[in-house]
């Protein structure tokens, strides 16, 4: 591949060490001393990637990035620095630069940084536009938050093993469609796997495939996971809940980049990259015996920790905000939120982090009574979210009530037995919690473990009543492309 690239770098050495290795990899470059050398052959010609370095003699290169981003938004920008102050990365990742390198780097990570930059630059700028908004769907501007963004924006130009740890509802999963959807592996499968979410003896079968025959009901040959991301990446959601042999065969392939399906002797080249996500605290799992150390080693090669939301309350407004207007743009009344509101919002515990704001918000834009939500609005849905109790009936209260009434008359005159037999209790429950179930697993793709969560009751309490009620639930949104 080759291109035009532009580097502005005041240390001579350093110029002589980067061209030297760039134009051996096949690129062109201009060099450039200070801002003053920069702008004159910017004017010369537009280069397909700048390479600035921050402190320069007339004056600062990020800032002048900035500037140039907001002018030429599709130009990519790699960002070298010696300063390795936070707010350096944090200035970096404001300029939008595609990747910040801090010195002393790896001549191969620059190499790969402009390929990847390079890259990800081909194409219509407007559509990269859209794309780069899609593709970091992530609200926050907290200190906390830009670590985060700063690690993502470094993952893109590879393929290094991601471990994503917070608690429940940080955005894991966000964070990792995100490295998917920036990266260079973009236009291939993004598979999700949720260990918590299927039956332990039937992961090892869904990673890796099986053959026809394998064990009882496997009638044909099925593509496992690993096989279906080729090209692509593997989300490995609750990685601390995979059972032990899953571990240690999950461990080879991580070791030799091969498979066997489960029952088959051919070996299959696993061309993914591995990201997993876990809310429990794997070293204590290691510790306990649960987790292969080694197994930890080998996932935990780049850590990425999502702050709980309580921890990052400055960032709470914003989401609130962004909720609410993805709410309206999905037809729900457009509401805006009070400070004082806002203020209660901040100040609360967030125990179920940015997935118990989201719903708060969709709640109060479907149930609020005004246009404006305040105060106290927010006090009553967080105190009754609070009390595990319902927040307020979508419908009025008395028409539940006359439901169950002409149900009950409707018993009463095709099936009287029911109301003497002992069996009223359930079935009148089952008519209310059938539809309650079978809705909310519909609006979240059948995942058990995202319905379990949504309605508040433990993932086990959820499947003995789908096993009690003859639900069906299919595993749909274990996949996702
Ligand atoms: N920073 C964020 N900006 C916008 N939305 C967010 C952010 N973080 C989380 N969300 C939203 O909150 C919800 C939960 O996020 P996600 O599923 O990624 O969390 P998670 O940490 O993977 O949760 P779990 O451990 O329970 O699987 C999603 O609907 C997601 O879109």
């Amino acid at each position: 591949m080759s291109g035009d690239l532009l580097l502005v770098d005041d240390d001579a050495a350093i110029r002589t060490v980067i061209v030297t290795s760039l134009r051996r990899a096949g690129f062109d470059i201009r060099v450039a001393s200070s801002l003053a050398e920069m702008e004159r052959e910017l004017k010369r010609a537009r280069p397909d990637l700048l390479i600035t370095d921050v402190v320069l003699p007339d004056g600062d290169g990020l800032d002048r990035a900035a500037a140039l981003t907001e002018s030429d938004p599709g130009l990519p920008i790699i960002v070298l620095s010696a300063k390795n102050t936070l707010s350096t990365a944090v200035r970096a990742n404001e300029v939008g630069a595609f990747e910040y390198l801090p010195k002393p780097f790896d001549l191969d990570a620059l190499t790969a940084a402009v390929r990847g930059a390079l890259d990800r630059s081909v194409g219509d700028a407007e559509e990269q536009e859209t794309f780069a908004e899609d593709a970091v769907p992530l609200i926050g501007r907290s200190p906390a938050m830009q670590e985060v963004y700063r690690i993502i924006a470094r993952m893109v130009s590879n393929d290094l093993t991601v471990l994503v740890t917070g608690e429940s509802g940080t955005g894991k999963e966000l964070v990792a469609h995100a490295i998917h959807d920036l990266g260079h592996r973009r236009r291939e499968p993004f598979i999700a796997l949720n260990m918590a979410a299927i039956p332990r003896e039937l992961i090892e079968a869904e990673l890796f495939g099986h053959e026809r025959g394998a064990f009882t009901g496997a009638q044909a040959r099925v593509a496992g996971k690993f096989e279906q991301a080729s090209g692509g990446t593997l989300f490995l959601d609750e990685i601390g809940d995979m059972p032990m042999e899953a571990q240690t065969r999950l461990l080879r392939v991580l070791q030799s980049g091969e498979f066997t399906t489960v029952g088959g002797a051919r070996t299959i080249r696993a061309d993914v990259r591995i990201i997993a996500a876990t809310n429990k605290d794997l070293h204590q799992r290691v510790e306990a015996g649960q987790f292969r150390e080694d197994l930890f080693y080998r996932l935990n090669v780049v850590p990425i920790n999502l702050p709980a939301l309580r921890d990052r309350r400055q960032d709470i407004a914003l989401l609130a905000r962004h909720f609410l207007d993805r709410a309206a743009e999905e037809g729900l009344p457009r509401k805006r939120i009070d400070p004082a509101a806002l203020s209660l919002l901040e100040e609360h515990g967030w125990p179920g982090n940015v997935r118990e704001l989201q719903n708060v918000m969709r709640r109060i834009a479907v149930l609020g009574r005004d246009d404006v939500i305040d105060a106290e609005e927010i006090a009553a849905m967080l105190g009754a979210g609070e009390g595990g109790s319902a927040v307020e009936p979508l419908l009025p209260t008395k028409n539940i009530a006359d439901a169950v009434r002409a149900h009950l008359r409707h018993i009463e005159r095709e099936n009287p037995a029911l109301l003497s037999n002992g069996g009223l209790y359930d079935h009148m429950i089952a008519q209310v919690e059938r539809p309650l179930i079978e809705t909310m697993l519909a609006r979240h793709d059948d995942n058990q473990l995202r319905t379990a969560q949504a309605l508040g009751i433990n993932r086990n309490t959820l499947r003995k009543r789908l096993d009690l009620l003859g639900i069906e639930a299919g595993k749909r949104a274990e996949t996702k492309d």
